[in-house]
């Protein structure tokens, strides 16, 4: 699914990655722990194609991403891959609904087709009544949900989680947590998360450990 070959990294002088050979396979839940500083959040940006590496490859399914142009990675970006961050941006002016919907709308769906996929994913969350509320009249666990389901509405390959209960309280984290499962079931999704959380960590099938900008 994701192949990452000698992932290197600078912020200016500093060297942050110092050369991550990774692979995912399709339908892998990976968490990446490891102390604060060591690069997690960095290397998840750039398999992500959030941020381009310095050195290296980066190829998800059989694409190779170091090829393609800014508007290229943006386009492969909103059909194949998903975020959730602990802090979830939604935008506070539009609903739980349209907060999902707006990806879908972005890469050129049909209004309708995304409309009702985004109820069917909130209903799948345990929003189904909440659809209408805008973020302010949600409660944290119901935001991240929001969230997610955000992450989701156009079907990627792989979601990219970064610390994605840091926020949420532990019966909340459990809660998504699981959710994680029951997608990677129904719908055979990849994911690779940055967490803190042992528990979270322990549940994945894998453990990476990162230290000093290396997987160790
Ligand atoms: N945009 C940036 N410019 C300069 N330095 C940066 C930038 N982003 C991150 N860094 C530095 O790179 C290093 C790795 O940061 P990164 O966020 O990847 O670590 P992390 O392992 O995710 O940490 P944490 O667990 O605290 O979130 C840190 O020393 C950080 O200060």
């Amino acid at each position: 699914m994701l192949t990452a070959t000698n992932i290197q990294k600078y912020y200016g002088q500093l060297w942050v990655l110092k050369g991550v050979d990774l692979q995912i396979k399709q339908g892998e839940i990976a968490s990446i722990v490891g102390p604060s500083g060591s690069g997690k959040s960095t290397l998840l940006h750039i398999l992500g194609t959030l941020d381009k590496p310095d050195k290296g490859d980066v190829v998800v399914g059989n694409q190779r991403l170091n090829f393609l142009s800014e508007k290229q990675m943006a386009a492969f970006r909103n059909r194949h891959v998903g975020f959730v961050f602990q802090f979830h941006h939604l935008l506070p002016e539009f609903t739980a609904l349209e907060n999902v919907c707006i990806p879908g709308w972005m890469a050129g769906r049909r209004k309708k087709e995304v409309e009702e996929n985004a109820v069917e994913l909130l209903r799948m969350l345990g929003l189904g009544d909440r659809i209408d509320n805008k973020p302010n009249a949600l409660s944290g666990g119901e935001q991240q949900r929001v969230a997610v389901a955000r992450a989701l509405i156009n079907k990627p390959a792989i979601i990219f989680a970064d610390e994605p209960t840091g926020n949420l309280d532990s019966a909340n984290a459990r809660e998504l947590h699981q959710l994680f499962f029951t997608l990677r079931q129904q719908f055979n999704q990849t994911f690779l998360i940055v967490t803190h959380n042992e528990e979270l960590a322990q549940m994945s099938d894998r453990i990476l450990h990162m230290k000093d900008g290396k997987i160790v």
